[in-house]
């Protein structure tokens, strides 16, 4: 038996209404999500940083309970950025228990290409052209996509049917397009990070749209296929 799942659907997601996607053209369907994402990334940038911390400690705590990623042994996780959820305190949990954690870096020639590298307290780390913190190239410390037993996945928008809005630069899309969408198996487990602001009520899915397992907030779990 699972542990029960705690679900409450947030009175700031109501104002996340992406407008019906069916008859849009692909340029209003590209304007459409374009201000959603401006949208919710204004929510959640203006939540404080006594929320986050508090907001990082709950998602910890939800995660424990789930046997998927208790189960994991390699972990893919993020440097959160721009108001996302982060993976701090889960970060330090998988390092006193001995996994193996990972972090995003940009491919520095394949286009939206991710490769994942093995990050401890010691890492050399650098700063990619977003701004974010990342792992310095190191052969040795690179893991395949394929070989994760999990990729915890930052997100801007998130869906009830698993459907997932990113940054925008297609990076997760591109890299796992090969490993999930043409049936790698065992493929690593998707769940997305988010604050429960970040719910909307419909996403478009497009065809190259990697589907979430999970979803996984501070306060509530959505499970899909897990
Ligand atoms: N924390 C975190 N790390 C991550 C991602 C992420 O979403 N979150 N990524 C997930 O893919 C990759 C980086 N992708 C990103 C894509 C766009 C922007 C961004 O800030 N875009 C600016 C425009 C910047 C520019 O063009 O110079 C913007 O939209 O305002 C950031 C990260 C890998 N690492
Ligand atoms: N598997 C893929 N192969 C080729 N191009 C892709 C693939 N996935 C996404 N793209 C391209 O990336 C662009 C951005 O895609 P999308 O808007 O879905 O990004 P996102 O999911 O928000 O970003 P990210 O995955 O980095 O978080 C799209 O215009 C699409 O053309």
């Amino acid at each position: 038996m699972h542990p029960a799942q705690t679900i409450s659907i947030s009175s700031s997601s109501l104002s996340n209404h992406l407008t019906p996607t069916e008859h849009l053209s692909s340029d209003q369907l590209l304007q459409a999500k374009k201000a959603l994402r401006q949208r919710i990334r204004k929510q959640r940038k203006q939540l404080s940083t006594f929320h986050q911390v508090k907001a990082a400690n709950q998602l910890l705590k939800h995660l424990n309970n789930q046997y998927w990623y208790r189960s994991s042994r390699h972990i893919a996780v993020y440097l959160a950025n721009d108001g996302e959820l982060s993976c701090s305190a889960v970060i330090d949990a998988l390092h006193t228990t001995g996994k193996q954690v990972y972090l995003p870096v940009l491919h520095p020639i394949n286009h939206r290409q991710l490769m994942f590298v093995r990050y401890d307290q010691h890492t050399p780390m650098r700063y990619n052209r977003f701004g974010i913190k990342e792992p310095q190239l190191k052969r040795s410390r690179l893991l395949p996509p394929e070989a994760l037993d999990l990729i915890l996945m930052p997100l801007v928008g998130f869906d009830l049917q698993g459907n997932r809005l990113g940054m925008g630069g297609g990076f997760y899309d591109t890299t796992l397009d090969k490993v999930i969408n043409q049936g790698w198996r065992p493929s690593p487990l998707c769940a997305g990070l988010a604050h429960p602001c970040q719910q909307v009520d419909a996403l478009p899915k497009e065809p190259w749209d990697v589907p979430l397992d999970a979803v996984v907030t501070p306060t509530y779990v959505l499970r899909f296929s897990v």
